[in-house]
């Protein structure tokens, strides 16, 4: 089958809302805690946050809806509710067939994200063995090699060194859901497919978007060089 776009090698997962259904317990914790102090958390103020580290988009939410509380205050009550709904979060379609497929090709595979490890942990428990098929995990929150967090590229370039092999960014696809990270994936000079969530407007991640899915089920690996399913 012909290639749409250029060959790639190598593959890097975004993993909130694009592998886990986590975006939509990230919207009920935040609503939460933010109701307590009388706040509504928007639709607007979720996309700005989407993908950064935990820190960063803690202190975005504190000063945006100038909450009465410290920053670090505002992250524990988040991550109480966190607790309680993560370690049962569900894979988004796709995502395990697809991670399987390539795999099974020996297709060299790692995650970035903006969590923290503590975060990651909770929300991978119940999916230990999937998410060991991945060589590396690369948190932006807490790596010492992560400068900056999403709309950087430093968590995808970071990624890609630990390949090994010096690969060229071209070669690395990444899948992601939301603008931050699409962004990021473009100033790292590599190649996106984006899966908008819920919460993403088609529109803030077309332009920087090597092809735009409603689904990671309508991927099609033999478009960018990679083995077909049933391959
Ligand atoms: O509603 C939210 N969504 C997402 C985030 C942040 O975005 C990261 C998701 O990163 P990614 O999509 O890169 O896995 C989360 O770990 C969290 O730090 C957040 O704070 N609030
Ligand atoms: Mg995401």
């Amino acid at each position: 089958m012909a290639k749409r776009f250029p060959q790639v090698t190598k593959v890097i997962f975004d993993v909130d809302g694009l592998l886990l259904d986590t975006e939509r317990l990230y919207l009920l914790a935040a609503l939460k805690v933010c109701s307590e102090y009388g706040k509504k958390y928007t639709r607007e103020l979720k996309a700005k946050v989407m993908g950064k580290s935990e820190k960063e988009a803690t202190r975005i939410v504190v000063d945006y809806l100038q909450l009465p509380i410290q920053p670090e205050e505002y992250k524990e009550k988040v991550r109480a509710e966190h607790m309680k709904t993560f370690p049962s979060v569900a894979l988004l379609p796709g995502a395990e067939t697809l991670v399987r497929h390539l795999h099974k090709h020996n297709i060299p595979m790692a995650v970035a994200s903006g969590s923290s490890n503590w975060s990651y942990n909770l929300k991978t428990a119940s999916h230990k063995e999937l998410f060991s098929l991945f060589s590396h995990a690369v948190l932006c929150g807490d790596d010492p090699d992560v400068k900056a967090g999403k709309p950087h590229p430093d968590c995808f370039l970071v990624a890609a060194r630990r390949f090994g092999d010096n690969p060229d960014v071209k070669e690395i696809l990444i899948f992601e859901d939301a603008p931050n990270g699409v962004e990021a994936a473009s100033a790292a000079g590599m190649p996106c497919v984006c899966v908008p969530g819920e919460w993403t407007d088609r529109s803030d991640v077309t332009a920087k978007s090597t092809i735009v899915l409603d689904s990671l089920e309508l991927f099609r690996p033999e478009d960018f060089g990679l083995p077909s399913y049933g391959s």
